[in-house]
């Protein structure tokens, strides 16, 4: 049997970035899916209601959270093999692989130690800095954009005033290593210029230094460290060994008990990420909850689930430094079709959005033109897609 999602809109929407959320637009969602638009409470966000309905009746959301995959740990599988499997190939080339050299200096101490990322994202009280991810996919959304050249995504974020950007290396989100490469070459243009290049971070999951090279190799300036994927024990000596490769590490927590493991860590930039990477359910209030007990010398970083310019100046106001943007972003800069060279141009809905997450607006008054308005009536609706029960 198959049941069709629709979202009903019960009060007119203001702009485009307000139903930017990826419930609207999501298509064959699968049941965790479905959890996770029913615990983000579309509701409240967008003035909409999440109904579901097969042949004219109305089915309730009858979601079995035990199905729920944890997908943090198959991750984590794969990831394992492809380790051992890097592993293999470094120790078979010996000392003349770059991965090789690069271990090497790092263990003789040799490679000094690099502060562009943090001294980007760093903002005083009152302002805050994005770093803007290249996103093509992620397990939650399917695909988001196929962003065939990630340079012009690049130039966009530069221009719109990203500090940093964020490449997914990991096959689950269709991104790669070359990636990385190419926007950091990309961005060597901007040297001589103010700011300078953004620095761009490896996301990707971590679980060993072999990565840490492997990112240095192809001129990260900083890796996700994930504290739910690898623990107290693995974060130290990981931490550590971003250092001795003269990277910086943002190293993400989600509740409570693993800030308090960032912290003991020595972690020096923390981020909240107010997706659950275990059900991939977001709840940004999780962000504004643990921001009170991040110590006073750390940077933090507010990620996932930033859809608009009010998110973002709440989380300003409430002592972020950084917020982390992608899927926001990427649909915004896919969805400005016009002019063609949209992605140079500040036509382009997604500079827009970069320019007023950052501009000094308040949230009292709200924003009063960020990006072109595309209104949307009451009473619209919105297929979501179909689901095979
Ligand atoms: O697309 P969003 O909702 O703006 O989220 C971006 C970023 O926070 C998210 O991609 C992310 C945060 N932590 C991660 C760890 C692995 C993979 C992805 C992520």
């Amino acid at each position: 049997m198959f049941i069709q999602l629709e979202a009903f809109c019960v009060q007119p929407l203001t702009g485009r970035e307000f139903c930017a959320g990826r419930p609207l637009v999501c298509t064959q969602p699968s049941r965790w899916q479905l959890q996770a638009f029913s615990r983000r409470q579309l509701s409240v966000r967008t003035g909409s209601t999440l109904r579901m309905s097969s042949a004219g009746g109305t089915v309730a959301a009858d979601i079995d959270y035990r199905s729920v995959p944890d997908v943090l740990k198959e991750i984590l599988r794969r990831k394992q093999q492809e380790v051992a499997s890097l592993k293999a190939e470094v120790a078979q080339a010996g000392a003349e692989h770059p991965l090789q050299r690069r271990l090497d200096a790092a263990a003789a101490g040799q490679i000094p130690k690099s502060r562009q990322f943090s001294s980007a994202i760093r903002k005083p009280k009152g302002s805050i800095s994005v770093i803007a991810e290249i996103k093509r996919r992620s397990p939650s959304s399917g695909l988001i954009a196929e962003i065939p050249d990630v340079r012009q995504l690049s130039d966009l974020y530069y221009n719109g005033g990203a500090a940093a950007i964020s490449v997914l290396t990991d096959a689950a989100f269709d991104g790669t290593l070359d990636d990385l490469q190419t926007v950091v070459k990309h961005q060597q243009k901007f040297r001589g210029r103010y700011p300078g290049p953004c620095p761009v971070l490896r996301k990707d999951f971590i679980i060993d230094e072999i990565q840490i090279a492997e990112a240095a190799e192809r001129g990260a300036a900083a890796v996700l460290l994930i504290v739910a994927a690898i623990g107290e024990a693995g974060l130290r000596k990981l931490l550590e060994a971003t250092h001795r490769h003269g990277l910086e590490a943002l190293v993400e927590i989600h509740d409570e008990e693993e800030l308090e493991i960032a912290k003991a860590a020595g972690a020096e930039i923390i981020g909240t990420n107010a997706r659950d990477l275990r059900t991939f359910n977001v709840d940004l209030n999780r962000c504004f909850e643990l921001i009170g007990r991040y110590p006073p010398n750390v940077i933090p970083v507010a990620e996932s689930g930033i859809h608009d310019v009010m998110d973002a100046w709440r989380l300003r106001d409430a002592g972020y430094s950084s917020i982390l943007v992608g899927e926001a972003l990427i649909r915004a800069a896919e969805s400005s079709k016009l002019p063609s060279n949209a992605y140079q141009s500040s036509f382009n809905e997604a500079y827009g959005l970069l320019r007023a997450f950052t501009s000094k607006g308040s949230t009292k008054f709200g924003p009063i033109s960020t990006t072109r308005i595309f209104g949307k009536g009451e009473g619209a609706k919105e297929s979501l897609g179909y689901l095979e029960m």
